[in-house]
Formats: C-alpha cells, structure tokens, sequence
C-alpha cells in the first residue's frame, strides 16, 4: 500500500471515528430540547466533520437525498464497499461521508460522497450538507410513493438553493419489484417525465444485487469530468463546438 493510500485510509477511519462520536452526540442533542449552546455545539460537530471531509482530495461534492429508509445509506455501502448490510434497520444521524476515486477515461475523478440524513427532524441539517455540490442523488423507494413526493421536495430545494448542482433521480429497491411486480408503486415512465421536465438522470437501482449501483456513480463522474473538460477548452481557447455549461463552470471557480 503506497503512501498516499496509507494516508486516505487513516483519515478514512479518524473520520468515521468522529462520525460516530459525532452520531452519539448528534442523538443525545435531537433527543434533549433545543437551545442555544446546543445549537452551537450542533454547527461546531458539523465543521469538524468538514474539516475532516478536506483531508481528502476531493473534485465534485455529492450528496445523497431523499426520504428516511429509502436507501442512501445502503447505496453508498453498496458503491463503495460492495456490501449489502443486513440486519436491523439503523437510521443515519446528521451525516456521513465518504471519497471515492473513479476511473473515468484516463483521468481519475475523486467524489467526495455526503449521506445525509433522511428522517425530517434532520431536515434542517440537510440543508446545510448540500451546499456547494455538485451533483445530488435524490433517492425514493420504488415501493413507497411517499417517498417519490419526498424525493419532488428535495428536487425543488436542490433547484432553489444549488443552481449548479446536477440532479439524478435513483429509484431503489429494484430487486423487491423484481421478485414481485405488484410491489411497485412508483410508475417509472411517471419518473422518467419528471425526470425529463428537470433535466436528470434517472436510474433504477438495487443495493441488494448492486444492479446499476456502479453505472449511477460512474454516470456522475463522466458527467463532472465532461463538464470540467469541456471548460478547459473553452478556458485555453480551444474551440470544440461544444457548448459552455453553467454547472460545470461554477465548478471550476469554487
Ligand atoms: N431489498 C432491498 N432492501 C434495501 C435496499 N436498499 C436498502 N434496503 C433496506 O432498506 C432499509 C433502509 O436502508 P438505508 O440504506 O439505511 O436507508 P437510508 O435512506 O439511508 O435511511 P436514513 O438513514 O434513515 O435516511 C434497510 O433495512 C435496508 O436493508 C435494496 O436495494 N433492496
């Protein structure tokens, strides 16, 4: 293991080591009643888990949205450590994080990857955890409509806040459908409309099998490459007819 891969492992574990400080704390202020010092306490736990999240060298910030249960969580662990946790459903407190170097082309695009929390007492927190990103994988559960209607909130809250950030609707839980088609309850061409009407991706997925687990990433690390790519060109005055993106020209100037 060369050196550098020594470090990012290091930091990897002294950050879920903070994650799950942080987690124990994060539960015990949500459980007490709000006030000031722990509302202080609150924004100093979240730039710890920043400062932690920039001992890493990251190119696109992602975050994972949507619902609570829907998925997030097992779709990261799914990506990132090809595993399918079972057992006991645990909900995520505040958020984590993860980055994840990807191959694209000859180029390596590492995703700096935000697991938020989906139960709406964290909602706020949420909020702040989108910030500056550049891509957002709005998640909902093919076999819970709610959580499509949750997933249409935080496309609008990504819209409002995130002009730059791009947006990919991932349907999960693919694999219940599969083995029992009356399962469904979220219409993919009703998705895919959407999906056209705001100009995303939509992929449907399982992190049980890992079907299109790998091709969602991967599709969001061509894109951020693409983007970065097409704004070099233009930035050294290559003119490859293609046409200049807003997204991916904020990227470059954060
Ligand atoms: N069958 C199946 N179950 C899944 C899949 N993905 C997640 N689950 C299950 O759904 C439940 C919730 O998964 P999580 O990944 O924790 O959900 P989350 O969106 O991160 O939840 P919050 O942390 O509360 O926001 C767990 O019991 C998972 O095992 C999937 O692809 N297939």
């Amino acid at each position: 293991m060369g050196l550098q891969a020594q470090l990012n492992l290091t930091s990897y574990l002294l950050l879920n080591k903070i994650r799950i400080v942080l987690s124990l704390f994060l539960l015990h202020s949500f459980s007490a009643s709000w006030s000031t010092p722990l509302l202080l306490l609150l924004l100093l736990s979240y730039l710890i888990l920043v400062l932690c999240s920039m001992t890493m060298r990251v190119d696109a910030k992602v975050v994972m949205l949507g619902k609570e249960s829907v998925g997030k969580t097992s779709l990261v662990e799914r990506y990132v450590h090809h595993r399918f946790l079972v057992g006991p459903y645990q909900n995520t407190i505040g958020a984590a994080f993860v980055a994840k170097p990807i191959q694209v082309g000859d180029k390596v695009v590492t995703l700096g990857i935000w697991d938020t929390a989906g139960s709406e007492r964290y909602e706020a927190m949420s909020r702040i955890y989108y910030r500056g990103a550049r891509a957002a994988i709005v998640c909902y559960d093919l076999t819970d409509t709610s959580s499509f209607q949750r997933a249409k909130f935080w496309v609008k809250e990504v819209q409002n806040c995130e002009e730059h950030c791009k947006i990919y609707l991932c349907g999960t839980k693919v694999d219940l459908i599969e083995s029992d088609r009356g399962l469904r309850q979220v219409d993919y061409h009703d998705v895919q409309d959407f999906a056209d009407e705001i100009g995303a991706q939509h992929f449907e997925t399982s992190s049980k099998t890992g079907n299109n687990v790998d091709e969602l990433f991967q599709k969001v690390a061509e894109d951020f490459n693409s983007i970065s790519f097409q704004f070099m060109t233009e930035e050294t005055g290559i003119d490859l007819g293609q046409k200049k993106d807003s997204y991916f020209y904020s990227c470059c100037h954060n």
